[in-house]
């Protein structure tokens, strides 16, 4: 089985769109989490164009309403996203290599490259007791690294794998993922994964038993324009069972 956080940034966006408090992102959370989701994820970037910080502090107070429910917070470690993930202290912090102008998350982190900067804000997210996971590119070479700089878990960056399904040569896509997959299991890490996965394709990517959580926010609410919400969430927990 594989746990679902649902990503509620597009919740957001929707919300800041209009200056008003609706739809609320709070409500839209429980009712996720009612519905039986692991999880919530948000990803509040430095514009705060649709999850705010806010938001991060008003779900950690929900999910003490909910025990065994996570909060996962998304986002590139500046100042301002360090000081509210170590205050808020949710379950898990994502830190992802985006620009603060990226229109999405489109690449994982260069750990060798990076090491200096991410090894202290590691260090204290760990001493917070925040899980933390580094946002990867599918290349099991880097697997071993992201352990040593202090990473619990990695997430797969999912957007090739999401493009390439259906397609000619998507086995082999998939034999990527799950190779990197394994090498952080080797690694001693535990693997999420992330970015434009869907109802239609995630299954084949979690079904091999590999992948620990997946978060899910831009096709689910998509998806819910057509079935409704509470359709779509039951849908990924079915999938995912
Ligand atoms: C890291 C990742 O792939 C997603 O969580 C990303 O946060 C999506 O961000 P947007 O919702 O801003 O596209
Ligand atoms: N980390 C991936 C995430 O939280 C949601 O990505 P997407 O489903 O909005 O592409």
């Amino acid at each position: 089985m594989t746990h679902l956080s649902v990503n509620l940034n597009k919740i957001g966006l929707l919300r800041n769109s209009r200056g008003r408090d609706y739809p609320n992102l709070i409500d839209m959370a429980e009712r996720t989490l009612e519905l039986g989701a692991f999880g919530i994820t948000i990803h509040p970037r430095p514009d705060q164009r649709h999850a705010t910080y806010q938001d991060a502090y008003d779900l950690k107070t929900l999910l003490k309403r909910f025990p065994g429910a996570e909060l996962n917070v998304e986002g590139f470690p500046d100042a301002q996203f360090l000081d509210v993930v170590l205050e808020v202290e949710p379950d898990q912090c994502t830190l992802v290599p985006d620009d603060p102008n990226q229109l999405t998350s489109d690449h994982g982190w260069n750990i060798a490259r990076d090491q200096d900067a991410l090894r202290p804000v590691i260090a204290k997210l760990k001493a917070k007791g925040i899980r933390v996971v580094l946002f990867m590119d599918p290349e099991a070479e880097n697997m071993a690294l992201a352990k040593e700089v202090g990473a619990d878990r990695v997430e797969l960056y999912t957007e090739a794998y999401a493009n390439s399904f259906g397609k000619d040569g998507f086995t082999e896509v998939l034999e990527t993922y799950q190779h990197a997959a394994q090498a952080a299991l080797d690694a001693g890490l535990e693997v999420n994964a992330g970015h434009d996965l869907d109802l239609n394709n995630v299954q084949a990517l979690c079904e091999q038993g590999r992948i620990m959580e997946v978060s899910i926010g831009h096709a689910l609410t998509v998806e819910a324009l057509d079935l409704g919400w509470n359709n779509v969430v039951k849908a990924y927990l079915e999938k995912l069972a």
